[in-house]
């Protein structure tokens, strides 16, 4: 992607320094209600940031850790369950009937997908210039030519009007998403992964109809993405999500070089060095996210992180008993999960389950004969609370062994920079060693 190379950041004149969106405590949690139901989905679980007027903030994660969530909410297309965004000092979250369709005007989306985010039946027209109708904007005439404006500003011809969405490339068909979602000359756009989709080729020319656009409407963008690598060249700032909570947020650059959170780390050291000589630890992501309806009470990373703080009690335990303990830790949450559902307590009670027999296997894959008495000793007192169905208990027991700050205490956003970078790590308090000492000891063993 060489054309991808230009750089923004700090000094780009666009950005002005004053805020549009304003995030606060913003919460979104999908189901959860009524008596047989299961726990809500923690999308997003409170997350507070600000969005400069003219900036490109980057929003990037892991499959499934609630961006395209937060992305909706902040355009009002998901209601909020706590927590509020001001749009210009209003409360949009409040905004409902009249005040909401005429708010909308002012945020838009570009979806992912563009095979599927335009209607096929419609004329290319006619999708660019629904909103126009919706918002009964000028007269139909004035709207055909506002379309056919639109069509030239994202690189498409007028008489591709009246054509249909299939018979366009990719691509085009992404210029199309554009074209509409710019139809009501919007000041915010959320961009949802709007190239994740596109051959390599043609990303790199939606990135730059993308930028150049937004210099020519002084557009604010929230530019959402699942990898690092993608959204540099783009955004003037980025933030890092994992398991609906921002872990860090700051300057591009400066996020890149000097990553502060564990979980950035990790992010950064999946992405390939070109430069031999830039020394970077190489971190392999124990396990899977857990569930957002389950999340840790504790950091959200807790259970995966290469720099998580060890009880004092076992400090001396060697780095392989640690993740053998952690995955241990996440076969119990799993089954534990299966236990929360009052259907399955239910036909516990009435002796229909037994999804608790493979334990023993478990234990046996993840210990070898080098374990402590001591530890062994512990994980096998879980597991006979697995066996008698009792994984819960046997989660807690687990807990009151081994857990640390980082499993029962939320941490607090550090500033961990003077440009006001933040990130959200017990690390960064004073009594603790930093991130980046420890991850490297640990990944040379120590
Ligand atoms: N309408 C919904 N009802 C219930 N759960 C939902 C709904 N939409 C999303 N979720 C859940 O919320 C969590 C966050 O999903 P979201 O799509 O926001 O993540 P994402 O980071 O954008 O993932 P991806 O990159 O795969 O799009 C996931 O666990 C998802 O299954």
């Amino acid at each position: 992607m060489s054309e991808m190379t230009q750089q923004r950041g700090r000094s780009d004149p666009a950005v002005t320094g004053e805020t549009l969106v304003e995030v606060k405590e913003l919460k979104k949690y999908y189901g959860g209600q009524g008596l047989l139901a299961d726990p809500p989905v923690k999308a997003v679980d409170g997350v507070s940031f600000t969005i400069q007027r003219g900036e490109t903030l980057g929003l990037v994660g892991e499959s499934g850790c609630g961006k395209t969530t937060l992305g909706r909410t902040l355009v009002q297309l998901e209601n909020a369950t706590e927590g509020s965004v001001e749009f210009d000092g209003t409360d949009i979250t409040e905004l409902s009937g009249k005040r909401l369709k005429e708010w909308r005007r002012n945020a838009q989306i570009v979806f992912q997908d563009p095979e599927s985010s335009l209607n096929d039946r419609m004329t290319i027209g006619e999708i660019v210039r629904e909103p126009l109708d919706v918002h009964e904007v000028g007269s139909p005439r004035e709207r055909r030519e506002k379309v056919k404006d639109l069509l030239a500003q994202v690189g498409l011809q007028p008489e591709h009007y009246y054509r249909y969405p299939h018979q366009f490339s990719g691509g085009q068909r992404q210029r199309i998403g554009i074209a509409r979602a710019l139809a009501l000359e919007p000041e915010f756009v959320v961009l949802d992964e709007p190239v994740s989709a596109l051959d390599t080729s043609v990303q790199a020319k939606i990135l730059n109809l993308l930028e150049d656009l937004q210099d020519e409407y002084d557009l604010t963008y929230l530019f959402i993405a699942h990898d690092l690598s993608a959204v540099r060249h783009i955004c003037d700032r980025v933030a890092v999500m994992y398991l609906g909570k921002i872990m860090e947020l700051g300057l591009t650059e400066e996020l890149y070089t000097d990553p502060a959170n564990p979980y950035t780390h990790s992010l950064l050291s999946a992405i390939p060095v070109p430069d031999p000589t830039v020394d970077r630890e190489r971190i392999t992501l124990p396990g899977t996210p857990p569930s957002p309806r389950d999340p840790p009470t504790g950091c959200q990373f807790t259970t995966r992180c290469p720099a998580k703080i060890r009880p004092d009690d076992y400090q001396d335990l060697d780095p392989d008993t640690w993740i053998a303990i952690e995955q241990f830790r996440e076969v119990i949450r799993e089954r534990s999960r299966i236990d929360l559902s009052v259907r399955n307590r239910i036909r516990r009670q009435m002796g229909r389950f037994s999804r608790f027999d493979d334990i023993d296997e478990a234990v046996r894959d993840l210990f070898d004969d080098d374990v402590s008495d001591e530890v062994m000793d512990h994980i096998e007192q879980a597991a006979e609370h697995v066996k008698a169905g009792y994984p819960t208990r046997a989660r807690e027991y687990m807990g009151e062994q081994f857990d640390s700050v980082c499993d029962t205490t939320r941490p607090e956003l550090y500033p961990v920079s003077d440009t006001n970078r933040l990130s959200y790590c017990h690390r960064h308090a004073e009594e603790y060693d930093g991130v980046d000492a420890t991850i490297s000891r640990r990944s040379h063993g120590e």
